[in-house]
């Protein structure tokens, strides 16, 4: 469970986020979803404290996760950009990533496997597409069998095939309890994954809702119209 408390964060004189309160249950799929700009990215980094919040706190599974970088192994994240040293290449990545982890026994190779990633693991990372690098950055996301996952757009940049190959894993994560924060602008996509939906505008939650009571406000099946019927 991950619970944020009255979040707030100003960059220079912008406010992005506004007195933020989410809360991820175990086992939820969450989309967050919003306009360009409108504080996902900022929130998601918050609940891992790549940016620290003015005011208020995240509760992770009953704790107060201020100064605290142990419950960050307990989360597989995958960033809207990766960036990994230039001159290392994929493999060198992935094995530096599992040796600074100490849980190397169970590791999840599946993605790395349908991806074919072994038979391109001599590339180095300054010469990757964008759409590899993305790959990457989805697999060491599952590589630790993280309890939850945080995605961020994680299919910007994937030839369609890649993506459903991601869309179908975390698909597989979610049968198995996980709990997952997938933000996208790609509305269609999420359609079969989520449970409830985080909507944000100029950095506050506007709603957070199942998807169960968007279906019955709404009376709409697809997430993208019941979004554009909530938000009209
Ligand atoms: N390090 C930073 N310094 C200054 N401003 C920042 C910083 N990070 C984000 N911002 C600003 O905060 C606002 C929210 O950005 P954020 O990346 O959280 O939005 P987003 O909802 O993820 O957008 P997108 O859908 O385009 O990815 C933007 O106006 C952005 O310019």
């Amino acid at each position: 469970m991950i619970i944020t408390e009255h979040i707030n964060k100003r960059f220079g004189n912008q406010q992005v986020l506004k007195d933020v309160h989410i809360m991820c249950r175990p086992g939820a799929c969450i989309a967050l979803i919003g306009p360009n700009g409108s504080g996902k990215t900022t929130l998601i980094k918050s609940i891992l404290q790549m940016v620290l919040p003015d005011t208020g706190k995240v509760i992770f599974q009953g704790e107060d996760i201020t100064g605290q970088w142990s419950y960050r192994a307990k989360i597989g994240f995958m960033p809207q950009m990766t960036r990994y040293p230039e001159n290392m290449s994929i493999g060198e990545v992935m094995s530096m990533m599992i040796d600074i982890r100490k849980d190397q026994k169970n590791l999840d190779e599946e993605l790395i496997d349908q991806y074919h990633l072994k038979e391109i693991y001599y590339k180095r990372m300054g010469t990757l597409s964008g759409g590899m690098r993305q790959k990457v950055g989805a697999c060491l996301a599952f590589l630790f069998q993280p309890d939850i996952l945080i995605l961020d757009e994680p299919t910007a940049g994937l030839d369609p095939l890649s993506s459903e190959i991601l869309k179908q894993k975390i698909l597989k994560e979610k049968a198995k309890g996980k709990s997952t924060i997938i933000s996208s602008h790609v509305l269609s996509e999420l359609d079969e994954m989520i449970t409830e939906v985080i909507y944000m505008q100029d950095g506050q939650v506007l709603f957070q809702k199942t998807l169960e009571d968007l279906q019955q406000e709404t009376h709409e099946v697809k997430l993208s119209k019941m979004i554009a019927k909530i938000i009209a």
